[in-house]
């Protein structure tokens, strides 16, 4: 493991991105009591940044300043608005080396896939700040000869987010796009792992010309403080939340009490169904770009590998050869492809799965241990059942457990066997067996012989348990407008 400090600063093209002070109705502070926390990079475990740890009062003002702001900013036309955020999208682009170097260093995953991360999240910029020049209302033929109606789409008002450390850019941006996009002030909370990436966001939204106090982050390491300052105040008009559907549930009971509308994107535990008409060469790339993508830290990712009897070993196999080739290390050294888990509690979920696996029968077949510091070995398990942890627990780390079944109905009901519904994927290539699975499978996003389906156009989001609402495409926008009959007596 790599043990010299990250001197963040000394790699940057621009070092003013790396702030460390909340920006606060447009003013870059310090908390009220001058408090800060620590960012650890988790390849290293060293200390990269002391940053502003907020409390209530502060996000407070933040919230009160946005509400002023939206008044400027709602009068301006979307033209305009849409041209701040091309700005603020370009801008984003032409620092992407350096934003990806500052996610790779709070949050592990390798440069590359920081810097992939970067144009994902830039891409919501530019996606929503064109779409505020399409948010139409509509006439209806009148109900009376007197009467002329009409339907109008407003700004929901100010919105408050809280976001993850998996993505700590493009979970922001496919919030506070649609947001600004549609009129609405933003405050935004990062999680306490990964502040700097979306403090970087916002020097560079001050760059571009948002609006002072029309858009805010608020770093703080007091969690519930600030959801209950979110759901509490009456300013605040929207609540979007991404990250565990247990913390998700906590929000929307804090969130009855003024019955605020909420966007949640929650857990997830994501079916990987290989069919023996799969091609299988195919069916390992995909299962290997869905479940080791950030180190199987996303909410998306293949959780449960399903494979069917008649091809199991050659997948088994397959699977096996392509994951040790993977290169564990230090995200900001050259070919790692794989990073370390962010923190201690999610090493021992893995190796929790694993040994609740290996104790019900279960046999590995590559890798099962965990390295130094916060690094895994990527694995590979065969031999689960239905009654294994990580059947129904989601593991968000480099665990690729294989299930083998009989029949597409088999496949299919132990897929559809949880609380969970975000996404799932198979590898077929029967047409009638690809239409009835495509259907069958009750999940918010199905991906038909690939592994990666994330992307700014289309709309993304989870049923059941994995959450409410759509972020991403031309419905992403509609969380953040209310609609509005008018009913003109002539
Ligand atoms: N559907 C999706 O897109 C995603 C889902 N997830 C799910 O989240 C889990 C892992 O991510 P993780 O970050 O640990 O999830 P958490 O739900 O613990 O944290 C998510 C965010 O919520 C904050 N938070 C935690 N508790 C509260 C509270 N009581 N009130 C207000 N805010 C709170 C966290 O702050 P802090 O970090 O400071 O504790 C963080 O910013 C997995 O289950 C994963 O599937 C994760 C990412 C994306
Ligand atoms: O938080 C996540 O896991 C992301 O939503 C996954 S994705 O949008 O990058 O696929």
């Amino acid at each position: 493991m790599n043990t010299h400090a990250t001197d963040l600063k000394m790699l940057l093209k621009d070092p003013s991105l790396l702030e460390t002070r909340a920006y606060v109705a447009g003013a870059w502070t310090d908390a009220d009591d001058g408090a800060t926390f620590d960012v650890i990079n988790p390849a290293r475990g060293d200390v990269i940044a002391r940053v502003a740890d907020l409390g209530r009062a502060e996000v407070a003002r933040a919230i009160s300043a946005a509400a002023e702001a939206m008044k400027a900013w709602t009068a301006r036309t979307a033209k305009d608005r849409a041209q701040v955020m091309r700005k603020w999208f370009d801008l984003m682009m032409e620092n992407q080396d350096d934003l990806g170097k500052i996610l790779t260093a709070e949050m592990g995953k390798p440069l590359a896939e920081a810097k992939g991360e970067i144009a994902y999240g830039a891409s919501f910029i530019e996606w929503f700040g064109e779409e505020a020049k399409r948010i139409y209302g509509e006439t209806i033929p009148g109900h009376m000869p007197d009467k002329r109606l009409t339907v109008i789409r407003q700004p929901i008002g100010v919105v408050a987010s809280i976001t993850p450390w998996n993505f700590p850019n493009a979970m922001i941006t496919r919030k506070c796009a649609p947001a600004l996009a549609a009129g609405c002030g933003f405050v935004g909370r990062p999680a306490s792992e990964t502040p700097l990436s979306a403090l970087a966001m916002a020097v560079l939204a001050e760059r571009a010309g948002i609006p002072k106090g029309l858009f805010s982050i608020v770093p703080s390491t007091k969690a519930s403080d600030i959801g209950k300052e979110f759901c509490e105040n009456p300013l605040i008009r929207k609540l979007t939340f991404t990250g565990s559907t247990n913390t998700g549930r906590i929000l929307l009971r804090q969130a009855a009490d003024q019955v605020l509308k909420c966007s949640m994107e929650l857990g997830g535990n994501a079916p990987f169904i290989v069919f023996d008409d799969a091609d299988l060469d195919a069916a390992v790339e995909g299962a290997m770009a869905s479940k080791f993508r950030n180190n199987g830290q996303t909410c998306v990712c293949a959780n449960r590998i399903y494979v069917q009897a008649g091809v199991y070993d050659a997948f088994a196999d397959k699977l096996a050869a392509a994951v040790e080739k993977l290169r564990v290390g230090d995200g900001l050294a050259e070919g790692v492809t794989t990073g370390p888990l962010i923190n201690e509690k999610a090493v021992e979920k893995v190796q929790d799965h694993i040994q609740d696996a290996l104790s019900g029968g279960a046999r590995i077949l590559t890798g099962g241990k965990p390295m130094e510091g916060l690094f895994f070995e990527p694995t590979v398990v065969t031999g689960i059942t239905q009654s294994m942890k990580v059947a129904t627990e989601e593991t968000f780390g480099p665990l690729a457990p294989l299930f083998r079944f009989e029949t597409e109905d088999e496949a299919v009901a132990h897929a559809n066997d949880t609380i969970f519904g975000l996404a799932a994927y198979f590898y077929a290539r029967d047409i009638g067996r690809v239409t009835r699975v495509q259907e069958a499978l009750e999940y918010g996003i199905v991906g038909v012989n690939t592994g990666i389906i994330s992307t700014e156009v289309a709309p993304f989001g989870g049923v059941k348990q994995s959450g409410l609402g759509r972020e991403g495409s031309r419905h992403g926008i509609e969380d953040y407008l209310e609609m509005k009959y008018i009913c003109l007596s002539v």
